[in-house]
């Protein structure tokens, strides 16, 4: 890869990248889906569906277009499961206060870009306080495409005024990293949810568990940053 001129913004990923709730969404799907009579498993949902909006989802899933009144009504239920699975389980991903103040204290802009509509975003910002950290958070509602359409994460930048390449995304899903990448940022795979492998296929520059172990080549990347110590562009690469 061309290394980037400099690390001037971090856009995380919410659900499976900020917390470690992936297993509860497909939990959710998985109950719905047999509710509906649909077979589906949590594989599908994690490495097929994740990261894309509920109104691209459930045509999918039922294979035929849902009107929007039915779509609203089922999105309520697949979320309303999906929040009372996870909330007692609310928590930072390994690593994230860490690194985020490290971040923050490089003078990197900090935004979130995720598909998750505005109830679970209360649930996981508010709930953990973290809101105030990022500079822009972009919902699902704020695009006409979800990922790995680049839009959000477009989005996400602009707003923050930070050009693409200057970005570097924290993603746990396949569409998310492909989203990145299409977006012209770099990638990091959380492999969270899906293995390092098939995060690297997708597009990853880098892979790690979560944000106790990132990649030397990360902290490379973070000495580009405003306040970094200095790294040159070789290190990075
Ligand atoms: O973009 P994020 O934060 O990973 O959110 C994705 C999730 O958003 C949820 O609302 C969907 O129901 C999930 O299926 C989806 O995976």
């Amino acid at each position: 890869m061309t290394a980037p001129p400099r690390l001037l913004a971090a856009i995380f990923d919410m659900d499976g990248t900020l917390v470690d709730n992936m297993r509860f969404h497909s939990e959710a799907w998985v109950s719905i889906s047999r509710r509906l009579g649909v077979e589906a498993t949590a594989e599908r949902f994690e490495r097929e569906f994740a990261g894309k909006k509920n109104e691209e989802i459930f045509p999918l899933l039922l294979g035929r277009p849902v009107p929007s009144e039915e779509l609203a009504l089922l999105a309520l239920e697949k979320e309303t499961h999906y929040r009372t699975l996870y909330t007692p389980h609310l928590a930072l991903m390994r690593g994230a206060e860490d690194f985020i103040a490290r971040l923050r204290a490089a003078e990197v802009r900090l935004a979130v870009a995720t598909a998750s509509p505005t109830e679970n975003r209360q649930l996981v910002l508010d709930g953990l306080g973290i809101r105030s950290t990022f500079a822009r958070v972009v919902g699902a509602e704020e695009v006409v495409h979800g990922k790995p359409a680049p839009d959000i994460f477009l989005a996400a930048a602009r707003d923050i005024g930070v050009e693409p390449a200057a970005c570097v995304v924290f993603e746990d899903a396949l569409n998310g990293i492909r989203a990145a990448r299409a977006a012209g940022m770099m990638a990091v795979g959380i492999t969270s949810t899906t293995p390092p492998e098939l995060l690297r296929e997708a597009g990853a520059h880098w892979t790690a568990p979560d944000f106790a172990s990132l990649p030397p080549e990360l902290e490379a990347l973070l000495r580009t940053s405003p306040h970094g110590k200095g790294a040159s562009r070789e290190d990075v690469v």
